[in-house]
């Protein structure tokens, strides 16, 4: 992927003001009054957010702010109750996974249990697109898809050497390490070209050497062009690698800012702080297992 000479440099968004909700000089995904609910739970209730395009951008927050669940809505794994997103300028509201994934919003996952018996090749074969299905017109069509199957391995083996995999192209996902396995989850991620990616907690479970790698394949990917939103607890990370921080808590959105400003955020002291007074050492010994 070049260099988009259109794409404004994320160092541009240390000029904006550090405020919830701000906007930015060329957003790529806008949220409007999103909210979803779990019975009685409001789990997110974000007024208006601003992702801008060609950033890195960490979405941090105590356990519990609706992190994830915004993930889940805006990538059209969940649906919200209320709110309205847009996507490159055209709406995006509860559009389902794959047409979510099909316009350039692509979420990596965890491999599960069943991508784990598939070799690591397989694996990104998988994430290809327009992956066929059975039955007379898929038949009709073979000869089509033989020169998109081509193509599609072109793109595992380009995206196995980046991320050096190449080696294991032919093992069973399931023997990868925990650091191999995140990067066979972005590599997947990457297989239908995206322009924004979705990483929920990149380096969960990754080594220390492993996870510099990571780091730099994902600043890497920015450079190239790709706007990235990750969600993350390693503070580390998140004032390593992100160009701005948008902060959660108890669903709403509280604070945004660069990196740097974020630590002396009062919203954010008492987001994190406020949650542990709120819950007394000796309510861990009585809690139950989650
Ligand atoms: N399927 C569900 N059913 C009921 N409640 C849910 C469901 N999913 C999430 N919640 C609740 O919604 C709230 C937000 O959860 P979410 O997982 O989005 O938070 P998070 O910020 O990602 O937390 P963590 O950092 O711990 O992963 C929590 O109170 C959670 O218990």
């Amino acid at each position: 992927m070049a260099a988009d000479p259109a794409v404004p440099h994320p160092g541009r968004l240390s000029a904006i003001d550090p405020e919830p909700g701000v906007r930015k000089p060329d957003p790529l995904l806008i949220l409007d009054e999103v909210t979803r609910t779990f019975g009685g739970l409001v789990a997110v209730r974000v007024e208006h957010l601003e992702v801008q395009r060609g950033a890195i951008t960490a979405l941090i927050g105590p356990n519990g702010a609706g992190k994830t669940t915004l993930f889940n809505v805006v990538s059209g794994f969940d649906r919200a109750d209320d709110g309205r997103w847009s996507f490159e300028g055209q709406p995006l509201t509860g559009a389902p996974a794959h047409r979510v994934a099909r316009r350039g919003l692509v979420r990596t996952f965890q491999l599960s249990r069943a991508l784990a018996r598939l070799t690591v090749l397989e694996n990104l074969l998988l994430a290809a697109p327009g992956q066929r299905g059975e039955g007379a017109l898929p038949a009709l069509l073979r000869p089509l898809w033989r020169g998109q199957e081509r193509e599609s391995e072109h793109r595992a083996d380009e995206l196995l050497d980046r991320f050096r995999l190449g080696p294991l192209r032919d093992d069973f996902a399931g023997t990868l390490s925990g650091g191999q396995r995140k990067l066979l989850e972005l590599a997947r991620a990457l297989m239908t070209r995206p322009v924004m990616l979705l990483l929920d907690e990149p380096m969960a479970g990754v080594n220390p050497a492993l996870a510099q790698s990571l780091l730099g394949h994902i600043t890497r990917l920015r450079d190239e062009g790709l706007t990235v939103c990750f969600v993350e607890h390693d503070m580390d990370v998140v004032m390593g690698i992100s160009d701005w921080v948008a902060v959660m808590a108890d669903g709403r959105l509280v604070a945004e800012g660069p990196p740097h400003t974020i630590g002396r955020n009062a919203a954010v002291v008492d987001a994190y702080l406020g949650k542990r007074h709120d819950e007394p050492e000796a309510a861990d010994d009585q809690g139950e297992e989650d």
